[in-house]
């Protein structure tokens, strides 16, 4: 498939003398790094359930878990290596024979171990001197090699190591039988630039496949992560929904959207599948996913301004860089007080409502009004309430038929006050104003309207329901009257309890003296 965005002559142009490989390996750590996340503790049934999911998603290599660190955890690795899943399993083991050890028990395939290389973590941390360094890597590796077991070697903290003496642990451990070199951005502190060009000269000095394993403290995991891939890394260290220690590591679905959407470069990874794999992530690790996340994000493929959602009524591509059906998404029209005619055209379509047809202009017109002012009072506007204003306007007499209409009302209602209500109708030509007192405003209300009119239409039945919740929720108000032998039940729906219940009488009074008028 052509990328979307290489189409785009100037991506073509700045990535035209970068020799890119055919495909990237994808190294899922959501169970590893991603499970380091503060608070996330997954049990080893839930890692299983993301480990299938991810072998079905088509990751290369699972990184199961850091086995040593509890019983649990290696029981974890235990059942998903006894799986026999299609992607490698790993483990991740310091330099530690112990470690090491407790991996090989669980039956990886592959075992991710590492040292710290940077001056901060030799001096402090390790308390080791560089020759230590090399010798324990060395070590580690060459015990793993010795039990036939595929081995990745991460020097921690490299992008804060001397780059003479990074090369040198590198070189070290690939003489030791390393199978796959990873650079580690351990605190996140690379631009791309520079990711590129470190990645560059390892790939220099080495022929093994270079990795990548970016954190995001300042937001760049995933450009750099990228940025390896433009200076020669083949494989890239991600987690679904970007989890992992402080601020997280790279985006699993971003990285490969990324590789596949705009370089053209391909993963094993089914992307139609991301949306699922990031909810079930998400739902069994506790930590939400923000709704404006890419790709993956509930506003990722959602539209309210009324000009972007025109556009991609018209063609999706005007403002979606992709579909959202590639990454399992769904392109959402939002309404609110951003919105246009399109949309709520279109909304309406989707309810089986035409313009002309089923609602007049001044219907649509007033129900655009409406929507608008609901999203001006800060409501997210749902369907059940775009219904509920559809039938509210559709279903009311035309004003210019109206026989008695409101004018004015207002209401004062408090612990020390008598709630009283004031309306002023228009009957005909003339303007009638009464006031009542009642137990509440509404009772107010419509005791007023009903002093207007007299005894010969009474309120039957009166009933009210919250369309959504919330106190700022549309309130639906169903009313029951008779008069002049008919009986009549109308309804009305506003943010307004009070004027719902105003405007559902007096649809209701119209529609009795309509009638009797005939
Ligand atoms: C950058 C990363 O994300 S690395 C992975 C981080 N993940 C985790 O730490 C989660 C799991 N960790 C654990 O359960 C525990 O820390 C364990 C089981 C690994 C170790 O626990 P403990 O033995 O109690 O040690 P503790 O965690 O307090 O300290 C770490 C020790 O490992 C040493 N160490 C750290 N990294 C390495 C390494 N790569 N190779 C060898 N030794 C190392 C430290 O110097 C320290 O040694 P010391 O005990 O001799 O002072
Ligand atoms: C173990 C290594 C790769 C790591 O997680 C890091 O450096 O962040």
């Amino acid at each position: 498939m052509e990328p979307y965005c290489k189409i785009n002559d100037i991506i073509k142009e700045a990535i035209k003398d970068i020799n890119f490989p055919e495909s990237i390996k994808i190294f899922d750590t959501t169970l590893r790094d991603g499970e380091q996340t503060p608070g996330v503790s997954l049990t080893p049934d839930e890692k299983v359930e993301i480990a299938i999911a991810l072998n079905n998603i088509g990751v290369d290599v699972i990184e199961a878990g850091f086995p040593v660190s509890s019983t649990g955890e290696m029981e974890a690795v235990k059942k998903i290596t006894s799986l026999n899943l299609d992607a490698e399993i790993c483990g991740l083991a310091r330099a530690v024979k112990k470690d090491i050890d407790v991996s090989i028990d669980c039956g990886v395939d592959r075992i991710h171990t590492f040292i710290a290389t940077s001056p901060l973590h030799r001096k402090y941390k390790l308390k080791m001197d560089k020759e230590e360094v090399i010798n324990r890597a060395v070590e580690a590796i060459e015990y793993i090699k010795s039990h036939g077991i595929k081995v990745e070697f991460s020097s921690e903290d490299a992008t804060r190591t001397e780059i003479d003496y990074l090369i040198e642990v590198y070189k070290n451990a690939v003489d030791a039988g390393a199978d796959v070199i990873n650079v580690p951005d351990t605190v996140g502190v690379m631009i791309p630039k520079a990711m590129e060009y470190l990645i560059k000269e390892v790939k220099k000095e080495m022929d093994v496949p270079i990795s990548v394993h970016c954190h995001n403290d300042f937001g760049l995991a995933v450009a750099n992560s990228i940025a390896a891939v433009e200076g020669g890394a083949e494989q890239i260290h991600c987690t679904v929904n970007g989890i992992g220690e402080r601020a997280g590591n790279a985006s699993l679905e971003e990285v490969v959207m990324i590789l596949k959407s705009i370089y053209g470069i391909n993963t094993k990874i089914k992307t139609e599948k991301l949306t699922n794999l990031s909810r079930l992530v998400s739902k069994l690790t506790g930590i939400k996913v923000q709704p404006n996340k890419a790709v993956v994000g509930e506003n990722a493929f959602a539209h309210e301004s009324g000009i972007h959602a025109h556009g991609v009524l018209e063609h999706a591509l005007t403002y979606e860089p992709i579909p959202p059906e590639l990454v399992g998404q769904k392109r959402k029209i939002i309404l609110g007080k951003h919105t246009g005619a399109h949309a709520i055209k279109a909304k309406l379509k989707e309810l089986g409502i035409e313009v002309g047809k089923n609602v007049t202009e001044e219907q649509f017109k007033e129900i655009i009004n409406r929507i608008k002012s609901l999203g001006d009072k800060g409501k997210r506007i749902t369907d059940a309430d775009v219904e509920a204003i559809i039938e509210d306007v559709t279903k009311r007499t035309l004003k210019s038929e109206r026989i008695v209409d409101l004018e004015q009302i207002a209401v004062m209602t408090g612990n020390r006050i008598i709630p009283t209500a004031s309306v002023a109708l228009r009957i005909n030509k003339d303007v009638k104003k009464r006031s009542a007192i009642g137990v509440g405003p509404v009772d107010a209300a419509v005791k007023a309207i009903q002093s207007v009119i007299g005894e010969k239409i009474k309120l039957k039945e009166y009933h009210i329901n919250a369309i959504t919740g919330g106190t700022d929720a549309l309130a639906e108000v169903i009313v029951t009257l008779e008069g002049y032998g008919k009986e009549v039940t109308t309804k009305a729906a506003r943010e307004d309890i009070v004027r719902a219940s105003v405007e559902a009488v007096i649809e209701g009074i119209n529609r009795i003296l309509m009638t009797h008028k005939k």
